[in-house]
């Protein structure tokens, strides 16, 4: 087995269970978390109650409250903070990041600031070139399934096939298979938008409509965001896959998922900030809901999904009415780009 030193940044579900994940290949393994306490009780407890109770840390895993200790000698970064603190950790990390390390991103999201998509953002702080080294990860992997070694298949992507092809290599294990994709904006893009279908997904059960309310607002998600994944720059059969399809089932359907559960929590009746308090950790929807409403508008694109999800979020707008507001919409084709002979 080879043994590569890795450092995940980054002590919540998803920076555990990569930490998990690595150190069952064999590597040796620092995780970053920000609060000392934190990295003190992972090292003795060997479990992260707070964010992914019932996972026990392989032996590989040193927990560590310093980035400068993290990422000696590493030979993989992986990002996996929540998107709203991901400029501010790549800039304390940039000091002590070894040359010629590859970078790998798990978070979901856009900033909010900005709009960019985190690729833009690391760019903006690390130099264009630092983007050879970059790859993002995702696909439908909820970190409660691949800490429990449950079978996964995600994507990675970069502009340079070589990094696509080591962070492949570098993750892929029995329960944990990784395909590579040359289309950054549209890994980047599908990850962080089905958030918001997920969010309306929630709502929706949460009203309590059925099975076919779901599918509808799963498909036509797609759609819309196939329809800003495009505008964006994206190749429209990466949506077809799993960073757009694939991510979007797992999210709009899964009992694990923060997103659908925020959503359903705000279609019983609860409002936002009541949601997110009883999840309790980050629902990346609700900021990129922010940034897609701005950019539809901006763009022109249509949106009516995410239109609607940003009334409820942040104008007070009734699940309801917002069910209402789509089923009413003017009639329309399906396909907008197939005409009739
Ligand atoms: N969970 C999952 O299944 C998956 C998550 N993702 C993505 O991974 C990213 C991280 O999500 P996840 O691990 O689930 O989130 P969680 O809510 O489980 O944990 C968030 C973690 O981030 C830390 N954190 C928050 N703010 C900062 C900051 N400013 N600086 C450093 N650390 C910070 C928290 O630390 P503290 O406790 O100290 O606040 C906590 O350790 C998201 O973008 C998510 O979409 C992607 C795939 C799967
Ligand atoms: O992206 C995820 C699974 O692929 C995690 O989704 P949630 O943040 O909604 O739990």
């Amino acid at each position: 087995m080879i043994s590569l030193r890795a450092a995940v940044l980054g002590g919540g579900s998803w920076g555990t269970a990569l930490a998990y994940l690595l150190a069952r290949k064999g590597y040796k393994v620092k995780l970053w978390v920000r609060r000392e306490e934190v990295a003190s009780e992972l090292n003795t407890r060997r479990e992260n109650l707070r964010y992914l109770p019932g996972v026990f840390l392989p032996e590989g895993v040193t927990a560590t409250a310093s980035l400068e200790e993290a990422l000696k000698g590493a030979e993989a970064v992986i990002f996996a903070v929540p998107s709203h603190a991901f400029r501010e950790v790549v800039r304390e990390t940039l000091p002590f990041l070894p040359p010629g390390a590859y970078v790998i991103n798990g978070a979901k999201g856009l900033e909010v600031e900005t709009r960019l998509r985190l690729s833009q953002v690391f760019a903006t702080e690390a130099g264009e070139g630092a983007l050879d080294r970059y790859v993002v990860l995702s696909g439908p992997s909820h970190a409660e399934e691949v800490a429990r070694e449950q079978p996964t298949a995600v994507v990675v992507a970069s502009r340079r096939w070589e990094a696509a092809e080591w962070a492949q290599e570098f993750l892929m294990c029995p329960f944990f298979r990784v395909y590579t994709n040359p289309d950054l904006v549209g890994v980047e893009l599908g990850g962080a938008l089905k958030n918001i279908i997920a969010l309306g997904t929630g709502i929706c059960e949460g009203i309590g409509f059925g099975d076919n309310a779901k599918a509808a607002l799963m498909t036509r998600g797609l759609t819309e965001i196939a329809r800003l994944g495009v505008r964006l720059g994206a190749n429209p059969l990466t949506f077809t896959g799993l960073a757009g399809v694939g991510d979007l089932i797992v999210t709009c359907t899964s009992r694990h998922s923060r997103n659908r559960r925020a959503g359903w929590e705000i279609g019983k009746g609860k409002s936002l900030e009541e949601a997110l308090a009883a999840v309790g950790m980050v629902v990346e929807g609700v900021r990129t809901t922010k940034v897609a409403y701005a950019l539809a508008q901006e763009l022109g694109v249509k949106m009516p999904i995410t239109v609607e999800t940003y009334k409820v979020l942040f104008e007070g707008l009734s699940p309801l009415v917002a069910a209402q507001n789509l089923m009413g919409r003017a009639r329309t084709r399906e396909i907008e780009e197939v005409g009739y002979c």
